[in-house]
């Protein structure tokens, strides 16, 4: 029988993957303690010989690391599908893939409300100092350091997305609920796009960048994205801007942006990724207009549950009808 790999855990679509596979597939769990005994039984005789799709989740990193060349370099060939479970998958080698001819699938539109909440939260706090007012709550502090003049509506103001795909669309239409003026930057125009989503093209970036009170980054994190927003680009921001990032920690450059808070450049940030995580730069904690969370952008049952359907079908579909629906768009060119 055909065999598939669940590397990192299922928590909630246990009996979704049963009656997706029965019949078709036998489940093998990665149960591998590191990277030694993963790579060991990637060989033939070992315990996962035979595998010709992946399930794949980044806690599976804890255990054997993410899967950059070596790993990739060390599939049998009968392996053609990594279906990885979450939005961003910048911890697989899709280039290594390429080469091997192995296909990747993520779960977009899955991850979308879950996370453009997060973005929401992080904004609605950045603008009206609730994580310094709930630190203060806890510490029997009340309203100390807390001032009105520091605080602002939501109504009327400008947010500016960096990344309108389905998470940054999402947020568009909540944010477009106070009202706030939506504007949003992509290389091409976004063909779902609502017209009230203003369209910013490269040669407009900075006026854009200009008019924003909030930033919200919403791009994948891939080599010409890393420090994408850079010194240049955050000083381009109004002074008193707010910059919220629930993307990937690396887009950024933090030490441009801890700069910016410290002289006052930046009015707030909101943050759920971090460059090195569960890293958190410690600098940030001194700043009382500082939003902090754990990269918990898609922690809900019901996002997850979603995620891990999405990711299992398209590794059946790829069993069944030769391809999933979510092939990255860097090997889109594969099929
Ligand atoms: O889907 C992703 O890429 C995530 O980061 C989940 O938070």
């Amino acid at each position: 029988m055909t065999r598939v790999m669940i590397c990192g855990d299922l928590v909630w679509a246990h009996q979704e993957c049963k009656d997706m596979f029965n019949g078709i597939a036998d489940v093998v769990a990665m149960d591998s303690p590191d990277r030694a005994h993963f790579l060991a039984n990637l060989k033939p005789g070992g315990k996962y010989e035979g595998i010709v799709g992946i399930y794949r989740h980044n806690v599976s990193a804890d255990f054997i690391g993410i899967f950059d060349r070596e790993i990739i370099g060390a599939l049998a060939g009968s392996v053609k599908w990594i279906a990885h479970n979450g939005a961003g998958y910048d911890q697989i080698d899709v280039q290594a893939c390429k080469e091997k001819g192995i296909i990747v699938s993520n779960t977009p539109g899955a991850v979308d409300d879950a996370t453009a909440t997060t973005a929401l939260y992080l904004m609605i706090s950045a603008f009206r100092q609730y994580s310094l007012a709930e630190r203060n709550v806890r510490t029997n502090k009340w309203k100390s350091g807390l001032h009105s003049g520091k605080a602002h509506d939501l109504t009327g103001k400008t947010l500016a997305i960096l990344g309108l795909g389905g998470i940054g669309l999402r947020l568009a239409e909540l944010a477009r609920a106070f009202p706030m003026r939506i504007v949003y930057h992509n290389r091409h125009p976004a063909p779902n796009a609502p017209e009230w989503a203003e369209y910013y093209p490269t040669e407009k970036l900075d006026e854009m960048l200009a008019s924003a009170d909030v930033l919200s980054v919403h791009v994948p994190l891939r080599k010409e994205t890393e420090h994408l927003v850079d010194e240049t680009m955050i000083r381009k921001l109004k002074k008193g801007a707010i910059i919220v990032n629930t993307a990937r920690g690396k887009v950024i450059d933090e030490e441009a942006m801890i700069r910016a808070l410290q002289d006052g450049h930046l009015g707030a940030i909101g943050l759920d990724v971090y460059p090195n995580e569960p890293e958190v730069n410690p600098r940030f904690f001194d700043f009382p207009n500082a939003t902090l969370l754990p990269h918990m952008g898609t922690e809900t049952c019901d996002s997850q549950k979603k995620m891990e359907i999405r990711a299992l079908t398209n590794l059946k579909d790829f069993l069944q009808k030769g391809a999933g629906t979510d092939v990255v768009p860097e090997l889109k060119g594969l099929l």
